[in-house]
């Protein structure tokens, strides 16, 4: 029965043990602390506290106010006396190496010290000026009293009223002599604490006490809105001391080196004119303390040099607003959408400023670099997609990650290989070494001939480059020797693919000499980079021009600023004088990839991708021209004839109409013309094809 029974008292069997009382044994074991060691320990305690470093934080800043408001009133006073204001512009525009506004300053004061002098020459009359003053005042006014006194007795016919006005005066002054001595003792006293109260209040209002001695909301200046005070400030603690001397020559003039702040995008953009002797570049290389000097992140301030001379560009962002993601991208949201490769632009994200950046690809070799994960594959994606709706692009692309970022293009690329072996890479460089027949045939072409363009894009190139495998005649794939097969290649479609529209992209990785030559990087037209580890790379990925003109991709944060590249290109709008701008990508999933690539495929007559490069020569005309047909039910004999021809260009580069026509005679799917022009037909074909295997199985069987 008892165990049914729940106690609605805690059973003390079930309770911790209690510790045993501590107090004895503690005393007992403790080692009595000595008194001056624990009085010290107190006194530590209550100096740190935070309750006492307030209060004499504030007691403090209250006295620094009086001292601050005294000097500034000082100053004021000194200045309205003195051309002081004058040199202290002079000297501000000399540093500022303005000469203009210096004489004009110096004019001005000038014309201050004329006007002085004529003052002090009236001083030396003044005292003879005054006493006839007086004389004169005091001989009219006795006089007007003496006319009112007459009048007033001719009035009241009481000869005594002639001195009625002058004895009111008279009891007047020794009315006010009355106050005045009543007064005196109370304004004496309380006259220097109110002349305190006031030099405090100005010390207040000008905020005039060290930063140490400010309340906690004031020292923490991080995030705060852009003013020019803070600019130059920040420059004045920049740590290079012909800035930080100059500035001090300016004294309050030092904002004249800056331009307006203007509002750009998510932050602000303000010129600064430098003070001779300091160059650009010496602001530049402190970004991070700039930065910090100005309440901000190193990643939250842009330096660029714009065409002024002495003039570097700051942008500062607006505290976090970095963080924040970008809209969708347009391809995603406007269904309606389509490109146009030579004269379009490809929606690619925003730049700082919150303006759409728009990149031109026409004609324009392209390489995207950055390090492991930072959105190189989205980012080039995003333009293929772009241009994918230009049902006239031709791709070829090699995919030497093979996870799939590229899967959507199946059925739209004439050629998709996807996977990160060696024998990926050779398929990679046989397609590259496809495209370079190709362009050398449309070099050969009649001049004026018009060729759609062909991208031949190459994803993860660095695995290329560095691949050790060699073919049959010891030619290696990989390096960046004169012999090695794909470096070969992408140089040949450097030099001369532009003109005829066969463009190379790439996307590389962690750039270094070995994974990415130098003669492969400058080959491209633009360049893009994502977060890179150092400024060597950055050199690598833009180019000597870009970084020295501010381009920082290595500033950027890994993992953080995923999709914003820095972009080096004629094909962008790019702000005058500067030489790259920075680009937070739209971000396109691969779902949003694949609708765009279905809406790209349903412009297209339907297109067979190849997953590997052919090589054998036994090949069958009629059913690789039954491939290249795709689903459409018929193509133009010209378009069949560039397919065959992107399929194999050893087989089929050279064919002509006659050789088509040769193929497919007696076959019952000979071209005809539909709409007045040559077709082969799809359904014809297919039917030669049956019956051919059903004849080849017949004389088998025969
Ligand atoms: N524009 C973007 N905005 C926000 N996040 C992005 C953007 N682009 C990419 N990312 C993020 O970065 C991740 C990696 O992107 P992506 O696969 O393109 O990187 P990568 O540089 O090609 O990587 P790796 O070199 O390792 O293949 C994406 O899964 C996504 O989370």
């Amino acid at each position: 029965m008892s165990e049914n029974v729940v106690h609605l008292f805690k059973d003390p069997q079930d309770a911790p043990q209690a510790a045993p009382a501590p107090v004895a044994a503690t005393a007992a074991e403790t080692p009595s602390v000595p008194l001056w060691a624990r009085s010290a320990k107190a006194i530590r305690h209550a100096v740190t506290h935070e309750h006492t470093q307030t209060t004499c934080r504030a007691v403090a800043r209250h006295g620094l106010y009086v001292v601050g408001g005294t000097r500034i009133v000082a100053r004021r006073t000194w200045e309205s006396r003195t051309p002081a204001r004058y040199e202290r512009m002079i000297r501000a525009a000399e540093a500022a190496g303005n000469y203009e506004a210096a004489t004009e300053w110096e004019e001005r004061g000038q014309r201050f010290r004329d006007a002085r002098h004529r003052r002090r020459m009236d001083l030396l009359t003044a005292p003879l000026d005054a006493a006839k003053g007086v004389a004169a005042a005091a001989g009219m006014g006795a006089g007007m009293l003496l006319l009112v006194g007459i009048a007033l007795a001719v009035a009241n016919e009481n000869f005594a009223d002639v001195a009625t006005p002058t004895m009111a005066v008279v009891q007047l002054i020794q009315w006010l002599v009355f106050v005045a001595s009543v007064t005196w003792g109370p304004a004496v006293t309380i006259g220097p604490w109110a002349a305190l109260i006031g030099l405090w209040a100005v010390g207040k209002h000008q905020q005039a006490a060290p930063a140490w001695a400010m309340p906690a909301n004031f020292r923490d200046t991080d995030g705060e809105p852009i003013t020019p005070s803070i600019v130059v400030l920040a420059l004045r603690n920049l740590g290079v001391a012909p800035l930080r001397n100059a500035i001090k020559d300016m004294g309050d003039a030092g904002a004249s080196m800056l331009g307006p702040i203007r509002i750009a995008g998510c932050g602000v953009e303000v010129d600064v004119t430098l003070p001779s002797g300091v160059s650009t570049d010496e602001v530049q290389r402190r970004r991070r303390k700039l930065a910090e000097n100005l309440g901000r992140h190193e990643h939250e301030v842009f330096i660029t040099i714009p065409q002024a001379a002495r003039t570097v560009r700051l942008w500062v962002a607006d505290s976090g607003a970095l963080d924040e993601p970008i809209g969708p991208s347009p391809l995603v949201t406007d269904e309606s959408m389509t490109a146009d490769y030579a004269k379009g632009r490809a929606p690619w994200g925003e730049d700082l400023r919150g303006d759409a950046a728009v990149l031109s690809l026409y004609q324009r070799h392209l390489l995207i670099t950055g390090l492991s994960n930072q959105g190189k594959t989205v980012a080039l994606r995003a333009l293929a997609l772009w241009l994918a709706l230009d049902r006239s692009v031709q791709f070829l692309i090699g995919d030497l990650k093979g996870v799939g970022d590229w899967a959507m293009f199946d059925g739209l690329a004439t050629t998709l290989i996807q996977g990160p072996t060696d024998e990926h890479v050779i398929q990679v460089t046989e397609m590259v070494e496809g495209a370079v027949e190709e362009m050398n045939r449309r070099i050969q072409a009649p001049p004026g001939t018009v060729f759609p363009a062909l991208v031949v894009l190459v994803d993860e190139a660095q695995m290329a480059f560095m691949c050790p495998v060699k073919d049959e005649d010891k030619r290696p794939y990989g390096g960046s020797k004169s012999n090695s097969r794909y470096f070969m290649a992408v140089r040949k479609i450097h030099n001369q693919g532009r003109a005829v529209n066969v463009l190379m992209w790439q996307g590389t990785q962690d750039p270094t000499d070995q994974n990415l030559p130098k003669l492969v990087r400058e080959g491209a037209h633009t360049r893009a980079s994502l977060a890179l580890g150092t400024e060597s790379q950055a050199r690598m990925a833009l180019g000597d021009k870009a970084v020295d003109g501010g381009a920082a991709p290595n500033m950027l944060r890994p993992g953080l600023d995923q999709g914003t590249l820095v972009v080096a290109s004629s094909g962008i709008d790019i702000p005058a004088g500067q030489a790259a701008i920075t680009v937070r990508t739209h971000y396109i999933d691969d779902d949003g990839a694949k609708a765009i690539t279905d809406r790209a495929k349903a412009l297209r007559d339907g297109v067979t991708t190849l997953h590997a490069i052919e090589r054998g020569e036994d090949r069958d005309p009629l059913a690789d021209i039954l491939t290249v047909l795709g689903d459409a039910s018929r193509v133009l004999t010209q378009d069949v004839l560039k397919r065959l021809a992107t399929l194999n260009e050893d087989a089929y580069g050279t064919w002509t109409n006659g050789d088509l026509k040769r193929v497919l005679d007696g076959t019952g799917a000979e071209p005809y013309k539909s709409d007045g022009r040559m077709v082969v037909g799809r359904d014809r074909v297919a039917r030669a094809l049956a019956n051919q295997d059903d004849e080849g199985s017949a004389s088998a069987s025969g």
